[in-house]
């Protein structure tokens, strides 16, 4: 993508559909006009009068315990500089959302017009009863410091800069982990630190609580070395003037250990790199642009330990990793404050968790194959889950060993559990399907890649690195709209209407008709049909030119099946095929089957159903507990509908034993595990969190898919077709982009399945 589009693109999301990142959404039921009496007027008097008797009470009946003010002036935004509030927001926003999906925490982004300090802390000080902590962001030094410094004294909730002490535990966990891959000890390192700001100097304080020496290290601002001779010097900047006869970046590079960049873009050079000693440890943390390129300095020094800002590199050393675990852990424990001993926990957690074995959704996210400590993995990846379970609980126990948590945990294996359920795993999902697709791309023919949005999907596809697209249909509309949407690859491009690639459509009209000249298919028809897309497109992935297909987009579901199961057929041992929905609904992702083929599926389809579908499920990395649901509850009613679902559990218990299945049951007791419990004991679904219901017939799954996707506005990812002899996928009617490339995935996984399974596949 070029950079013009990438600017665009970025304009674009943040512009569309609503503008900004964040909302507000209402915790409560405010169905009623008694709902209303409670959430408003008189009912929210009651809390009011009982957080006056005891102001604590403002945790109990207030969001205040899981809210934080992620607030700035916009003196220092990202590397940009002094760009001010209003121009800050984005980034706030952003900050805003990272907290949220990494640990749940609510945050209202707070932009303050003032420069002046008293100002902004007499702000921040009368707001602060909103708040459970406060996030201080991109100020710039030296006033970051003073009115870190204040606010931290005078109020008693954690507030946190995060630009001087986020970058300063996630940089001291990877500078101590990068120490032990050179083999270096921190005591003996020379370190070289661009910038002498809010994060430079906070970083080379925690490093020096490490063991890092006054002596080895040498620091420089915009004016060049802070020499202890220099005028004017800020008491920060003095602390760390050295007394070495040097003036430049130049100078100080030579033989250096470690490099640590917090200033500007591009100020460091190749030749800068090759001066330093050997193993040389490079964190560019300047964002957006670092302080040398990776590329760049990759390229200069083959023994270099290199880390950016960037999540487009390896070794993203940036504060995203620590900010929303810390906070989560400070007001978990309600901490007063973020001191020492909770950030030195931090940093350790984070090293320690380097070191641990990464599991595979972590590879799958990242498109890695194995992800190990060492020069390439010197510090976790932020969308790793087991960050939340690790470094709050660190940061609580260190809060409550120093004296700051004024609600102790002492169940910390619950404690860890609620952390565990507070990342929401809709979003895992998807991201781990896209990590798996990327790990082995596979060539999918789109049948329709005249189509905008498909075109669309089929460019993400082929960006983001998840698919290898054919593109079929009008060559001069899809070469048009490729333009258009600046999609610049060398990927295939066919007309199946055109009278190019004669040879091959020919081949495939002989084949079609050697499979069907019994069945009413004259060489002529075969070779009309290989004019249609879909005919075409079939008759790529069985001859072998193309792995997957997707197609469906333009087209009724029925008219689209039935050719693919006339030229495709069934999976070897399938005598059905059936299609599952994954819906991400706010109790985690739900299974439904079959949403889109049998109409009324006899008690052995059902079975045969629910198996296909067990199989997609634990393809998504989740154990299947399945309900055969129905309008009865076992043996309620006697009528046919009911006994035909009450069969194929029967068959399911005695065929698969293993397998945790059980109805038929009502829905709601399916998925109320309580009810369940109490009046169904027995069943083997007793207290279990169902995520995979198999629908008695065809109206009724369907509905309820479709209900869920309007209603709930449920994400869904499918319908996933199972039982199909290739990896054919077919999408809804005007599908949007993120379903059509959440589809492809899926067709891509397929190819994958099948290739390494040869044919016995999940989704047969
Ligand atoms: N990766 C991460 O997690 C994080 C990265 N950062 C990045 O660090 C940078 C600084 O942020 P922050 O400390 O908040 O900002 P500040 O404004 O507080 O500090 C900026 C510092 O950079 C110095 N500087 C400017 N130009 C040069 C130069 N050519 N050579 C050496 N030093 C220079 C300034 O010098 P002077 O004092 O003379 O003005 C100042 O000391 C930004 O790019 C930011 O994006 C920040 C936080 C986290
Ligand atoms: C990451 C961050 O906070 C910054 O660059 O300012
Ligand atoms: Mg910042």
């Amino acid at each position: 993508m070029s950079k013009q589009s990438k600017r665009i693109e970025a304009l674009v999301y943040h512009a569309k559909p609503t503008p900004g990142k964040i909302k507000v959404v209402p915790t409560k039921k405010y169905a009623t006009q008694r709902d209303l009496s409670l959430a408003y007027s008189p009912g929210v008097a009651e809390p009011c009068l009982e957080i006056e008797k005891d102001v604590n009470n403002v945790y109990k009946y207030t969001a205040k315990g899981n809210l934080v003010a992620v607030i700035s002036n916009g003196t220092a935004v990202l590397g940009l500089g002094n760009i001010g509030p209003e121009a800050s927001k984005p980034v706030m926003e952003g900050k805003g959302l990272l907290f949220k999906i990494f640990a749940d925490i609510d945050v209202f982004d707070i932009e303050v017009n003032t420069e002046n300090v008293d100002e902004f802390i007499e702000t921040v000080k009368n707001i602060a009863p909103t708040f459970g902590g406060i996030n201080l962001e991109d100020i710039k030094a030296p006033e970051a410091f003073e009115i870190e410094r204040r606010l931290k004294e005078e109020l008693d909730i954690p507030v946190m800069h995060d630009d001087q002490h986020g970058t300063a535990i996630i940089s001291a966990a990877a500078l101590l982990n990068a120490l032990e891959l050179a083999d270096k000890k921190i005591e003996d390192v020379k370190i070289v630190v661009s910038g002498a700001g809010a994060a430079a100097i906070s970083c080379t304080r925690l490093y020096q609580a490490f063991g890092a020496r006054q002596e080895h290290i040498v620091m420089l601002d915009s004016k060049g070395v802070i020499r202890n001779d220099r005028d004017n010097l800020t008491s920060q900047k003095a602390e760390f003037a050295t007394d070495r006869k040097i003036d430049t970046l130049d100078e100080a590079m030579q033989d250096a250990d470690v490099f640590i960049g917090l200033s500007m873009a591009d100020i460091v050079t190749p030749a800068m790199l090759k001066s330093m000693a050997n193993n040389p440890i490079v964190f560019a943390m300047a964002n957006p642009n670092p302080e040398i390129k990776y590329q760049v300095a990759i390229d200069t020094r083959d023994d270099i330990i290199m880390a950016t800002g960037r999540s487009d590199h390896p070794n993203q050393v940036n504060n995203v990793l620590g900010f929303p675990f810390i906070f989560r852990g400070a007001l978990d424990v309600r901490a007063t404050k973020i001191n020492e001993a909770m950030k030195m926990a931090a940093v350790k957690a984070l090293s320690n968790l380097t070191k641990e074995p990464v599991p595979e959704q972590v590879n799958m996210a990242y498109n890695e194959t194995r992800l190990t400590f060492g020069r390439d993995y010197i510090i976790p990846k932020p969308f790793d889950p087991r960050l939340i379970a690790e470094v709050p609980p660190a940061v609580a126990k260190a809060a409550m060993e120093s004296g700051v948590a004024k609600e102790p945990i002492d169940d910390w294996e619950k404690y860890r559990d609620s952390l565990l359920e507070r990342l929401g795993s809709d979003n895992k999902l998807v991201r781990l399907l896209l990590g798996r697709a990327r790990t082995n791309p596979k060539r999918v023919v789109f049948a329709e890649a005249d189509q905008l949005d498909v075109l669309k999907a089929a460019q993400v596809a082929y960006e983001e690195g998840i698919a290898k697209p054919i593109l079929l249909g009008r060559k001069d509309t899809i070469i048009n709209l490729m333009k258009e949407l600046e999609f610049d690859a060398d990927v295939p491009i066919l007309d199946p209407k055109s009278d190019e690639q004669l040879e091959r459509k020919n081949q495939y009209a002989k084949a079609y008709w050697q499979k069907r000249k019994r069945s009413g298919v004259t060489i002529y028809s075969a070779e009309q049909k290989m004019r249609e897309r879909n005919y075409y497109a079939a008759m790529m992935v069985n001859e072998g030119d193309a792995d997957a297909l997707v197609t469906g987009y333009s087209r009724s579901y029925p008219t689209v099946v039935k050719p693919m199961l006339e030229l495709i057929g069934m999976a070897d041992g399938a005598s059905r095929i059936a299609t599952t929905n994954v819906m991400m609904t706010q109790r985690g992702p739900m299974f439904l089957s079959d949403t889109s083929i049998n109409i009324d599926p006899s008690a052995k389809d059902l079975a045969r159903i629910a198996r296909m579908t067990s199989r997609v499920t634990k393809m998504f990395g989740i154990e299947p507990v399945t309900a055969m649901i129905s309008y009865s509850n076992f043996g309620s009613s006697e009528n046919p509908r009911a006994e035909k679902v009450k069969e194929a559990v029967a068959f399911l218990h005695k065929a698969y034993p293993d397998m945790i299945i059980d109805g038929e049951l009502q829905t709601d007791f399916a998925l109320n595990s309580k009810m369940l419990q109490d009046i169904f004991p027995f069943s083997k679904l007793a207290g279990r969190k169902v995520n995979t219901l198999i629908f008695p017939n065809l109206d009724s799954a369907n509905i309820t898919y479709k209900l869920l996707k309007e209603l709930n506005k449920a994400e869904s990812i499918g319908p996933i077709m199972m039982g199909m002899a290739k990896p054919v996928h077919i999408l809804q009617l005007d599908a949007s982009v993120d379903e059509i490339v959440n589809m492809t995935a899926i067709a891509v996984i397929d190819a994958q399945e099948r290739e390494k399974k040869q044919k016995k596949s999940l989704f047969s």
